[in-house]
Protein backbone atom coordinates (compact mmCIF):
# COMPACT_ATOMS: atom_id res chain seq x y z
CA UNK A 1 0.00 0.00 0.00
CA UNK A 2 1.26 3.70 -0.57
CA UNK A 3 2.22 5.46 1.85
CA UNK A 4 -0.91 7.49 3.23
CA UNK A 5 -0.90 11.30 2.90
CA UNK A 6 -2.51 13.08 6.08
CA UNK A 7 -6.32 12.39 6.49
CA UNK A 8 -9.35 14.81 6.21
CA UNK A 9 -10.88 14.76 9.14
CA UNK A 10 -14.33 13.45 8.17
CA UNK A 11 -16.16 14.33 11.12
CA UNK A 12 -16.28 14.97 15.06
CA UNK A 13 -15.64 11.53 16.48
CA UNK A 14 -18.81 10.37 17.71
CA UNK A 15 -19.71 9.28 21.00
CA UNK A 16 -21.92 6.27 20.27
CA UNK A 17 -24.63 6.27 23.38
CA UNK A 18 -25.84 3.31 25.62
CA UNK A 19 -28.31 1.23 24.40
CA UNK A 20 -31.36 2.67 25.20
CA UNK A 21 -32.93 -0.17 27.49
CA UNK A 22 -33.69 0.75 30.98
CA UNK A 23 -31.92 -2.63 32.70
CA UNK A 24 -29.29 -1.75 30.37
CA UNK A 25 -25.26 -1.16 32.19
CA UNK A 26 -24.81 2.40 33.71
CA UNK A 27 -21.46 2.44 31.95
CA UNK A 28 -19.79 1.50 28.40
CA UNK A 29 -17.76 -1.76 28.58
CA UNK A 30 -15.08 -0.04 27.54
CA UNK A 31 -14.13 3.81 27.53
CA UNK A 32 -11.36 5.52 25.98
CA UNK A 33 -10.60 9.16 26.34
CA UNK A 34 -8.22 11.36 25.28
CA UNK A 35 -5.10 8.29 25.03
CA UNK A 36 -1.55 9.33 24.19
CA UNK A 37 1.29 6.49 24.13
CA UNK A 38 3.96 5.27 22.84
CA UNK A 39 7.75 3.64 23.28
CA UNK A 40 10.17 6.17 24.63
CA UNK A 41 10.23 9.64 23.43
CA UNK A 42 7.70 8.66 20.55
CA UNK A 43 4.77 9.44 20.94
CA UNK A 44 2.40 6.61 18.80
CA UNK A 45 -1.16 7.78 20.19
CA UNK A 46 -1.85 11.19 20.26
CA UNK A 47 -5.74 11.29 22.03
CA UNK A 48 -7.75 8.20 20.91
CA UNK A 49 -11.14 7.78 21.78
CA UNK A 50 -13.21 4.95 22.09
CA UNK A 51 -16.56 4.28 23.66
CA UNK A 52 -17.75 0.43 23.09
CA UNK A 53 -21.05 -0.23 24.98
CA UNK A 54 -21.69 -3.57 26.55
CA UNK A 55 -22.84 -6.01 24.34
CA UNK A 56 -21.25 -4.23 21.10
CA UNK A 57 -18.74 -5.54 18.34
CA UNK A 58 -16.72 -2.24 17.54
CA UNK A 59 -14.51 -2.05 14.60
CA UNK A 60 -10.84 -0.19 14.80
CA UNK A 61 -9.49 0.15 11.04
CA UNK A 62 -6.49 1.86 9.47
CA UNK A 63 -3.44 1.77 7.69
CA UNK A 64 -0.05 0.46 8.55
CA UNK A 65 1.55 2.34 11.16
CA UNK A 66 -1.27 4.05 12.03
CA UNK A 67 -1.24 2.98 15.93
CA UNK A 68 -3.39 0.73 15.94
CA UNK A 69 -1.77 -2.43 17.94
CA UNK A 70 -0.37 0.44 20.30
CA UNK A 71 -3.87 0.94 21.21
CA UNK A 72 -4.30 -2.35 21.87
CA UNK A 73 -1.18 -2.75 24.23
CA UNK A 74 -2.28 0.03 25.85
CA UNK A 75 -5.67 -1.35 26.69
CA UNK A 76 -4.31 -3.54 28.11
CA UNK A 77 -1.20 -2.18 30.04
CA UNK A 78 1.34 -3.88 28.01
CA UNK A 79 2.13 -0.04 26.70
CA UNK A 80 2.28 2.51 29.74
CA UNK A 81 -0.40 5.89 28.92
CA UNK A 82 1.20 8.87 28.95
CA UNK A 83 -2.15 10.59 29.07
CA UNK A 84 -6.08 9.85 28.97
CA UNK A 85 -8.09 7.14 31.00
CA UNK A 86 -9.34 3.45 30.15
CA UNK A 87 -12.34 2.63 32.22
CA UNK A 88 -13.93 -0.19 31.89
CA UNK A 89 -17.62 -0.81 33.23
CA UNK A 90 -16.69 2.69 34.72
CA UNK A 91 -13.69 1.45 36.60
CA UNK A 92 -10.28 3.34 35.64
CA UNK A 93 -7.80 0.84 34.79
CA UNK A 94 -5.20 3.31 33.23
CA UNK A 95 -2.89 2.94 35.72
CA UNK A 96 -3.79 -0.78 36.44
CA UNK A 97 -1.36 -3.92 36.08
CA UNK A 98 -2.31 -6.29 32.90
CA UNK A 99 -3.31 -9.12 35.67
CA UNK A 100 -5.59 -6.72 37.40
CA UNK A 101 -7.20 -5.58 33.65
CA UNK A 102 -7.03 -9.42 32.45
CA UNK A 103 -9.09 -10.05 36.16
CA UNK A 104 -11.84 -6.83 34.40
CA UNK A 105 -12.58 -8.74 32.01
CA UNK A 106 -9.53 -7.89 29.13
CA UNK A 107 -8.59 -10.36 27.08
CA UNK A 108 -6.08 -9.92 24.26
CA UNK A 109 -5.84 -12.15 21.21
CA UNK A 110 -2.10 -10.54 19.62
CA UNK A 111 -1.35 -9.50 16.29
CA UNK A 112 0.45 -12.79 15.09
CA UNK A 113 -1.90 -15.01 17.35
CA UNK A 114 0.26 -15.11 20.71
CA UNK A 115 0.30 -19.19 20.56
CA UNK A 116 3.70 -21.18 21.27
CA UNK A 117 4.89 -22.37 18.46
CA UNK A 118 7.38 -25.35 19.89
CA UNK A 119 4.50 -26.59 22.39
CA UNK A 120 1.66 -29.25 20.56
CA UNK A 121 -1.55 -27.86 20.36
CA UNK A 122 -2.94 -29.89 23.38
CA UNK A 123 0.01 -28.41 25.82
CA UNK A 124 -0.63 -24.63 24.37
CA UNK A 125 -4.31 -25.57 25.86
CA UNK A 126 -3.37 -26.62 28.99
CA UNK A 127 -1.77 -23.68 29.49
CA UNK A 128 -4.18 -21.35 28.00
CA UNK A 129 -7.57 -22.57 29.62
CA UNK A 130 -8.72 -23.35 33.50
CA UNK A 131 -7.40 -26.46 34.42
CA UNK A 132 -11.07 -26.92 35.19
CA UNK A 133 -12.19 -26.44 31.92
CA UNK A 134 -13.38 -29.16 29.25
CA UNK A 135 -10.60 -29.57 26.45
CA UNK A 136 -12.64 -31.79 24.43
CA UNK A 137 -15.15 -29.08 24.54
CA UNK A 138 -12.83 -27.12 22.55
CA UNK A 139 -12.45 -30.16 19.92
CA UNK A 140 -15.94 -30.47 19.67
CA UNK A 141 -15.58 -26.61 18.57
CA UNK A 142 -13.18 -26.96 16.29
CA UNK A 143 -12.32 -30.33 15.34
CA UNK A 144 -9.20 -29.37 13.19
CA UNK A 145 -7.67 -28.79 16.53
CA UNK A 146 -8.35 -32.58 18.17
CA UNK A 147 -6.55 -34.10 14.86
CA UNK A 148 -3.72 -31.95 15.44
CA UNK A 149 -3.82 -32.43 18.97
CA UNK A 150 0.01 -33.94 19.25
CA UNK A 151 1.15 -31.17 16.30
CA UNK A 152 3.33 -28.22 17.41
CA UNK A 153 1.00 -25.14 17.59
CA UNK A 154 3.65 -23.76 14.71
CA UNK A 155 2.82 -26.14 11.96
CA UNK A 156 -0.69 -24.94 12.03
CA UNK A 157 -2.38 -23.33 9.51
CA UNK A 158 -2.57 -19.41 10.22
CA UNK A 159 -6.67 -20.28 10.48
CA UNK A 160 -5.61 -23.32 13.12
CA UNK A 161 -3.55 -20.82 15.17
CA UNK A 162 -6.40 -18.13 15.50
CA UNK A 163 -8.68 -21.24 16.40
CA UNK A 164 -6.28 -21.86 19.12
CA UNK A 165 -6.17 -18.41 20.20
CA UNK A 166 -9.73 -18.40 21.06
CA UNK A 167 -9.93 -21.16 22.90
CA UNK A 168 -10.01 -20.23 26.04
CA UNK A 169 -12.85 -17.23 25.11
CA UNK A 170 -14.66 -20.29 24.17
CA UNK A 171 -14.05 -21.98 27.07
CA UNK A 172 -14.56 -19.18 29.82
CA UNK A 173 -16.04 -15.95 27.54
CA UNK A 174 -14.65 -13.20 29.57
CA UNK A 175 -16.38 -9.92 29.49
CA UNK A 176 -14.54 -7.60 26.71
CA UNK A 177 -12.22 -9.29 23.86
CA UNK A 178 -9.91 -7.39 22.02
CA UNK A 179 -8.27 -9.41 18.93
CA UNK A 180 -5.49 -7.43 16.80
CA UNK A 181 -5.50 -8.64 12.96
CA UNK A 182 -7.95 -11.14 13.63
CA UNK A 183 -8.73 -11.78 9.98
CA UNK A 184 -5.03 -11.83 8.80
CA UNK A 185 -3.93 -14.14 6.11
CA UNK A 186 -7.29 -16.06 6.62
CA UNK A 187 -9.00 -18.22 3.68
CA UNK A 188 -12.57 -17.23 3.07
CA UNK A 189 -13.93 -20.68 4.31
CA UNK A 190 -11.63 -20.01 7.77
CA UNK A 191 -12.63 -16.83 7.84
CA UNK A 192 -16.29 -17.28 7.98
CA UNK A 193 -15.79 -19.63 10.90
CA UNK A 194 -14.16 -17.02 12.99
CA UNK A 195 -16.74 -14.19 12.74
CA UNK A 196 -19.29 -17.02 13.51
CA UNK A 197 -16.89 -17.78 17.04
CA UNK A 198 -17.81 -13.59 17.14
CA UNK A 199 -20.71 -13.76 16.71
CA UNK A 200 -21.45 -16.75 18.79
CA UNK A 201 -19.10 -14.95 21.67
CA UNK A 202 -21.55 -11.69 21.61
CA UNK A 203 -24.35 -13.73 22.21
CA UNK A 204 -23.07 -15.24 25.01
CA UNK A 205 -22.18 -12.03 26.55
CA UNK A 206 -18.50 -10.91 25.27
CA UNK A 207 -18.29 -6.97 24.13
CA UNK A 208 -15.74 -7.45 21.20
CA UNK A 209 -13.36 -4.92 19.69
CA UNK A 210 -11.78 -6.02 16.67
CA UNK A 211 -9.08 -4.01 15.59
CA UNK A 212 -7.06 -4.40 11.93
CA UNK A 213 -5.89 -2.83 8.51
CA UNK A 214 -8.65 -4.28 6.39
CA UNK A 215 -12.18 -3.87 6.81
CA UNK A 216 -12.85 -7.17 4.84
CA UNK A 217 -15.65 -9.15 7.03
CA UNK A 218 -14.76 -7.11 9.90
CA UNK A 219 -16.97 -4.59 9.03
CA UNK A 220 -20.20 -7.25 7.90
CA UNK A 221 -20.73 -8.34 11.90
CA UNK A 222 -19.07 -4.94 13.68
CA UNK A 223 -22.17 -2.54 14.97
CA UNK A 224 -19.96 0.38 15.59
CA UNK A 225 -16.35 1.11 13.74
CA UNK A 226 -13.75 3.63 14.21
CA UNK A 227 -10.94 4.84 11.72
CA UNK A 228 -7.64 5.67 13.45
CA UNK A 229 -4.30 7.31 11.07
CA UNK A 230 -1.91 8.32 12.74
CA UNK A 231 -1.93 7.77 16.44
CA UNK A 232 -6.16 9.67 15.90
CA UNK A 233 -9.21 8.22 15.57
CA UNK A 234 -10.63 10.59 11.79
CA UNK A 235 -14.07 9.25 12.01
CA UNK A 236 -16.66 7.14 14.48
CA UNK A 237 -19.93 6.14 13.80
CA UNK A 238 -22.12 3.14 13.04
CA UNK A 239 -20.97 0.72 10.52
CA UNK A 240 -24.02 1.43 8.75
CA UNK A 241 -23.18 4.32 8.08
CA UNK A 242 -19.44 3.55 6.69
CA UNK A 243 -19.70 3.94 3.04
CA UNK A 244 -16.71 3.68 0.91
CA UNK A 245 -15.57 7.22 0.37
CA UNK A 246 -15.37 7.50 4.05
CA UNK A 247 -12.92 4.57 4.22
CA UNK A 248 -10.91 5.59 1.03
CA UNK A 249 -10.10 9.27 2.39
CA UNK A 250 -9.26 7.54 6.06
CA UNK A 251 -6.59 5.20 4.40
CA UNK A 252 -5.75 7.44 0.88
CA UNK A 253 -6.38 11.37 2.17
CA UNK A 254 -8.50 13.34 0.10
CA UNK A 255 -6.86 12.95 -3.01
CA UNK A 256 -8.74 9.13 -2.73
CA UNK A 257 -10.62 9.94 -6.27
CA UNK A 258 -7.32 9.49 -7.57
CA UNK A 259 -5.68 6.80 -10.31
CA UNK A 260 -6.47 3.08 -9.35
CA UNK A 261 -3.69 1.53 -6.52
CA UNK A 262 -3.66 -1.37 -4.52
CA UNK A 263 -7.10 -1.30 -2.78
CA UNK A 264 -7.50 -2.92 0.72
CA UNK A 265 -11.46 -3.13 0.08
N1 LIG B 1 8.16 -1.62 20.19
C1 LIG B 1 8.21 -0.50 19.47
N2 LIG B 1 9.19 0.41 19.63
C2 LIG B 1 9.22 1.55 18.91
N3 LIG B 1 8.29 1.89 17.98
C3 LIG B 1 7.30 1.02 17.77
C4 LIG B 1 7.19 -0.21 18.50
N4 LIG B 1 6.07 -0.87 18.07
C5 LIG B 1 5.51 -0.08 17.12
N5 LIG B 1 6.23 1.04 16.95
C6 LIG B 1 5.93 2.13 16.02
O1 LIG B 1 4.68 2.69 16.38
C7 LIG B 1 3.94 3.05 15.22
C8 LIG B 1 2.58 2.39 15.26
O2 LIG B 1 2.78 0.99 15.24
P1 LIG B 1 1.57 -0.03 15.45
O3 LIG B 1 2.14 -1.41 15.42
O4 LIG B 1 0.77 0.37 16.63
O5 LIG B 1 0.73 0.25 14.14
P2 LIG B 1 -0.41 -0.60 13.46
O6 LIG B 1 -1.50 0.33 13.09
O7 LIG B 1 -0.77 -1.76 14.31
O8 LIG B 1 0.30 -1.07 12.13
P3 LIG B 1 0.58 -2.56 11.60
O9 LIG B 1 -0.69 -3.00 11.01
O10 LIG B 1 1.66 -2.33 10.59
O11 LIG B 1 1.04 -3.36 12.79
C9 LIG B 1 4.78 2.64 14.01
O12 LIG B 1 5.47 3.77 13.55
C10 LIG B 1 5.75 1.64 14.61
O13 LIG B 1 6.97 1.63 13.91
Amino acid sequence: MSEPTEPTVLAEPTVLTEPTEPTGPTHPRLAVHGLHAGYGDAGVLHGVDLVLPSGRIGAVLGPNGAGKSTTCKTLVGLVRAAAGTIAVDGRDVTTAPTWRRARAGMFLVPEGRGVFPGLSVEDNLRLMVNRNTDIASVYERFPALGTRRRQHAGSLSGGEQQMLSLAPMLAEPTELLIADEPMLGLAPRIADQILGVFDDLRVRGTTILLVGESPHGIVDIADQVSLIHAGRMTWSGLASDLDRTVLEQAYFGPDAAGPPRKSVF
